[in-house]
């Protein structure tokens, strides 16, 4: 800029300085010129008279003083005709190049102007071209000084103008292109270069807001990289390694020194190839593989099992330019939970053997392999007798910990080619196969029947069982998985029916009493809605007076087709198929009725007692009910007694304790049923709100015949009335065991010494004769001592 500037500004000075010579010149040569006409004027004026009359010596001293001007060369004064009369300065010959002015000398008489000489001044522009140069000289210097000043303030001009904000601006440039600056360049004038720099600072903010976004996104770009779950890694169109994460280090063990911008995919393969991550396989072979698949440009997934055990699941995504995205997932987890899930789809949780749907799977194979290679195979069906009696009384812990261990004990007999399964419940089921002949089966089947005889301790618990085992025979038994675990299960059935303790091999006729069973479940369900269930009632006698107090309500069954049906026929289908609280809330409604009814028609005030199946007693119902049936038939406090076996106590105890107390707030009796038979336990009769216990039949019969059991009995009474309980014994049915109960002080008696379960109208009777007409079965009663003897 300044080399143009420059120069332009000396031409321009210098043509400047031309004019201005020139001009200086003119006004010079213009001020002489009118200098020697001022001179030549007056000298003329002043000279007419000497010329007029030839003064010569003054004309020559006007001359001489002429001369002494510097620029005057010479001066002549001429007649009027031209004679020289006078003359100072330079000769003739001298006047070469000299300029020269001529005035007529005119002198003025009477009003008569005459003519009388001429005066000529010789004059030269020396002075002028002197004075000129030396104005000149001046003007040079004044202008060189001109142009050192403009030149100097130009410099600073431009340094101040234009260079510092230009510097500033490369400075800025140079910084931001480094991605080093972010400050605005500070210039603040209003030309150009101003606005520039206002351009150029905004474009820099602009940009350097974008960059801090780009920055931003960046970071948070690289902190979602490095903190995913997924390994990243990202390989250029060359298949050079571009980008990674963190996790893919990790995920893969790979060393740092390998991961590294421009690593090709071949060495990292060649890595892992020869560390044994893909097995035994030849590396070259791999690479080129790989390499292929990648150079494919097709998205593609695979799982990989690192030699760790780890699984990690690799994603391919080709991009757009070429190369790849690969993401490594490691799906360890998820293996594992799907693995167990297909475990547990077809495995049993406590037991962790097959369930129903892997073991007709089995069963499904071995049928067809015994098909093809002619062996035989035989299902054997397992079930725990009294199972439910033990999960009431030591809860459902202790139950699962007994199935547990029997899961075990089968997998333990069993060979490693059969298979033992849990089908629910306590039922487990085993399919024997390479059967040679049937001893192979019993020998198993009784070698689970002694196995599970065997017992169980359950924390610190010593628990007693027995099981019973139903087996059927591929291919007489059944044709299908489906049907011969359905044999098997009757046959079980059978088994149990016939005492259990045993195995049964399924006979068709078994099918019979399964129909039968399900025919008095529907007919059961009629039985409800048509009235034909009738209660019958057995008298419970005071033992010492063989007075009738009170009375048990037994359910009968008025089958239309079938003639009287005893409840231990139905009761247990009823539990089973749920209709229970119907009949009992049935049966419950009818006795309170009933004895409300005798109350009021003048019979001895009886106590009603009522039995309550277990699930009854589980039903949230059971006191509502009790207390609404209490209400409807007016039954004053104190009559009505509730029977319940010990195993019902012993299921959830808490609960059993909360259900007796509201119960005995009610006014209602609790009896203890079957009493002996069961966990007989004193801590639990101190626990609950008894009020009497019932000594169970089976030792009743035997009372004078067996030591243990009359020792029992004894005992019961002992106990019963320790507590202050009283006690019934059931099953009286003769005089002999009357006598010995009357005598170890049991309180009350039933029995069919006394009578068997009556309908109500005989009822009725037997009790008016009863406390009317019969004589005593038992002990005479003592006469109270003669006061006499
Ligand atoms: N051999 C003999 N048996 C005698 C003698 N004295 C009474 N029995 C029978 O013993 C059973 C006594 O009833 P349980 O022990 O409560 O046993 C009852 C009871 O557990 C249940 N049961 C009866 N009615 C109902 C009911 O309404 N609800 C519920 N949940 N169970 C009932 O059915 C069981 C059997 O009832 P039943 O067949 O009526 O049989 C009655 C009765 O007929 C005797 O001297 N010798």
């Amino acid at each position: 800029m300044l080399f143009i500037a420059l120069p332009l500004v000396a031409l321009c000075c210098l043509i400047l300085f031309v004019i201005f010579g020139y001009a200086s010149y003119i006004v010079l040569r213009d001020d002489l010129n009118e200098k020697i006409e001022q001179t030549a004027d007056i000298n003329a004026r002043v000279l007419a008279t000497p010329f007029w009359y030839l003064d010569v010596d003054n004309i020559e001293s006007a001359l001489n003083a002429m001369s002494r001007d510097r620029d005057i060369v010479a001066v002549r004064a001429l007649g009027a005709d031209g004679t020289e009369f006078a003359r100072t300065g330079a000769s003739q010959g001298d006047l070469g190049d000299t300029l020269r002015l001529s005035r007529r000398v005119y002198f003025e008489r009477n009003n008569v102007r005459h003519d009388v000489g001429e005066l000529v001044i010789y004059f030269t522009e020396e002075r002028v071209r002197e004075l000129l140069w030396r104005r000149i000289l001046i003007d040079l210097i004044l202008f060189g000084l001109l142009i050192a000043v403009v030149t100097a303030s130009l410099l600073i001009a431009n340094r101040r103008s234009i260079k510092e904000p230009l510097s500033r601006l490369l400075h800025s440039i140079r910084m931001t292109k480094h991605g080093r600056l972010r400050r605005p360049v500070e210039w603040n004038s209003v030309d150009e270069l101003g606005l520039l720099i206002r351009e150029y600072n905004e474009m820099v903010a602009l940009q350097g807001q974008a960059q801090e976004e780009a920055q931003r996104k960046q970071a948070l770009l690289e902190a979602t990289l490095h903190n995913i779950g997924q390994g990243i890694c990202l390989f250029d169109q060359d298949l050079n390694l571009m980008v990674w994460n963190e996790r893919y280090i990790e995920l893969l063990n790979l060393p740092r020194d390998l991961v590294k911008e421009g690593t090709p995919l071949s060495d990292i393969l060649r890595f892992n190839g020869e560390r044994g991550e893909y097995g035994e396989v030849s590396i070259p072979a791999l690479i080129s593989d790989r390499v292929a698949i990648a150079r494919r440009r097709e998205p593609y997934r695979m799982e990989r099992t690192r030699p760790n055990g780890r699984v990690v699941q690799v994603d391919h995504n080709p991009m757009p330019g070429g190369g790849y995205v690969a993401t490594y997932t490691d799906i360890t987890e998820r293996k594992q939970t799907e693995a167990r899930m297909r475990h547990l789809a077809v495995h049993d949780v406590l037991t962790s053997l097959p369930n129903r749907t892997l073991f007709l799977d089995r069963l499904r194979q071995a049928l067809l392999s015994a098909r093809r290679f002619q062996r035989g195979v035989t299902v054997l069906f397992v079930d725990l007798d009294r199972f439910k009696d033990i999960n009431d009384h030591f809860g459902h812990d202790v139950g699962d910990l007994m199935i547990q261990e029997m899961g075990q004990r089968l997998s333990r007999i069993i060979r490693d080619s059969d298979t033992a399964a849990r089908l629910g419940g306590d039922e487990f089921a085993i399919i024997q196969t390479d059967v040679q002949n049937i001893e192979d089966t019993i020998v198993l089947a009784q070698r689970i029947i002694d196995e599970l005889a065997q017992p169980f301790d359950c924390r610190g618990i010593r628990l007693h069982s027995t099981a019973s085992v139903g087996i059927t025979l591929f291919p007489e038994d059944g044709e299908n998985p489906e049907q011969l675990v359905k044999n098997a299960d009757m046959a079980m059935y059978a088994a149990k029916a016939e005492g259990r303790n045993n195995y049964r091999f399924f006979l068709p006729s078994m099918h019979e009493r399964v129909k039968e069973r399900k025919t008095i479940e529907e007919d059961l369900r009629n039985a409800l809605e048509h009235d034909q269930l009738e209660l019958f009632y057995q008298p419970k006698v005071d033992c010492l007076t063989e007075q009738v107090v009170g009375a048990e309500a037994l359910v009968r069954w008025k089958h239309p087709e079938r003639g009287m049906i005893l409840p231990g026929e139905f009761i247990s289908v009823a539990e089973e198929c749920g209709l229970i609280n119907k009949l009992g809330a049935w049966v419950l409604r009818e006795a309170c009725r009933q004895t409300q009814i005798w109350r009021e028609n003048g019979m001895p005030d009886l106590r009603m007692a009522v039995n309550l199946s277990p699930a009854q007693f589980q039903d949230v119902e059971l006191v509502r009910t009790v207390t609404q049936t209490l209400e409807t038939t007016k039954l004053p406090e104190g009559t009505l007694e509730l029977e319940i076996t010990e195993s019902i106590l012993m299921n959830n105890p808490e609960k059993a304790v909360s259900t007796l107390k509201e119960l005995k707030k009610l006014g209602v009796g609790i009896a203890i049923d079957d009493f002996g038979t069961g966990y007989s336990s004193l801590n639990y009769l101190k626990r609950f709100p008894v009020t009497s216990i019932k000594i169970d039949r089976s030792f009743v019969n035997d009372i004078n015949v067996d030591p243990d059991d009359k020792a029992i009995v004894d005992a019961v009474i002992g106990l019963g009335h320790s507590l202050h309980l009283d006690v019934v014994a059931e099953g009286v049915e003769e005089v002999e065991q009357l006598q010995y109960l009357q005598n170890k002080g049991c309180d009350f008696i039933q029995g069919f010494l006394f009578s068997k379960p009556l309908p109500v109208p005989v009822f009725e009777k037997w009790v008016k004769d009863r406390n009317e007409n019969q004589p005593r079965l038992g002990n005479p009663v003592a006469e109270p001592a003669d006061s006499n003897d």
